[in-house]
């Protein structure tokens, strides 16, 4: 397996001058140490064009946290994969369970959004995930199963990220058998559905991921990497994690 991947979702956080700071502490790391795990950051689209320029070139990569469907046109507010491919950005989060839950996203749309990125060349990070209900009555694998099979378009070419909803800004992850359990399910599912492609699928997991705890994380069997929120905005926190991604190949 390679290096974890480290994805830094900011959510809608990083004015001017949080971003400026956080990007400062990423490049002075990036000048002391060099091939370090695959590191992305997805900042608000405020700071795409901006964070672009400073990372250019360095071992850091730039996503988005969603796009539309549609790849131009009269859709006031939306932002195209086009638009996120034409600053820089080579990832694009999808399906969040925040959006799941605020605009209502059904699969089909983050299925239609998956096709659209990577249509515009960009590699989809499609989130799926149980809530807190639906672990304690027991129908998380009918969920993630369900997200898998309506969220993944026929031809898939990103990554999934198991993120449980009931973990994400808990400050408690969930716990790592769990995890692995799913991890495997995830893994069972995309072979069935895509064949020799779904072993290749980096699955990450996301839900509260910390320096103390990211260690036993990345040793979870066929886990790709991690999906990180909070401890995005604390370079010193994020950065341990890149440190810590190093001793995993
Ligand atoms: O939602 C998440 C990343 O997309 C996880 O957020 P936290 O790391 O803050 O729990």
């Amino acid at each position: 397996m390679a290096k974890p991947i480290i994805i830094g979702n900011w959510k809608m956080n990083g004015l001017s001058e949080e971003a400026d700071h956080i990007v400062s502490a990423l490049l002075a790391y990036a000048e002391k140490n060099k091939n370090f795990a695959p590191t992305v950051i997805c900042p608000p689209f405020t700071q795409l064009y901006h964070i672009q320029k400073h990372i250019k070139n360095t071992p850091y990569a730039l996503g988005a946290q969603d796009c539309h469907v549609a790849e131009k046109g009269a859709y006031t507010g939306n932002i195209s994969a086009a638009m996120l491919k034409d600053v820089g950005a080579k990832y694009v989060i999808l399906g969040h369970s925040e959006r799941r839950a605020e605009y209502k996203e059904s699969n089909e749309l983050v299925s239609q959004k998956t096709i659209a990125a990577q249509n515009s060349g960009l590699l989809p990070v499609v989130c799926i995930g149980e809530t807190k209900e639906e672990r304690e009555s027991n129908q998380y694998k009918d969920v993630i199963a369900n997200q898998i099979k309506g969220s993944l378009p026929e031809q898939f070419n990103g990554l999934v990220a198991y993120e449980p909803v009931w973990a994400i800004g808990t400050g408690a992850s969930a716990k790592n058998e769990d995890i692995a359990e799913v991890i495997s399910f995830i893994r069972e599912k995309l072979v069935a559905q895509y064949g020799e492609n779904g072993k290749k699928t980096p699955i990450l997991y996301g839900g509260s991921v910390k320096p103390n705890n990211v260690k036993d994380i990345f040793a979870i069997s066929e886990l790709g990497g991690v999906l990180v929120g909070g401890v995005s905005l604390i370079p010193e926190d994020f950065l341990q994690l890149v440190t810590i991604a190093q001793d995993f190949v």
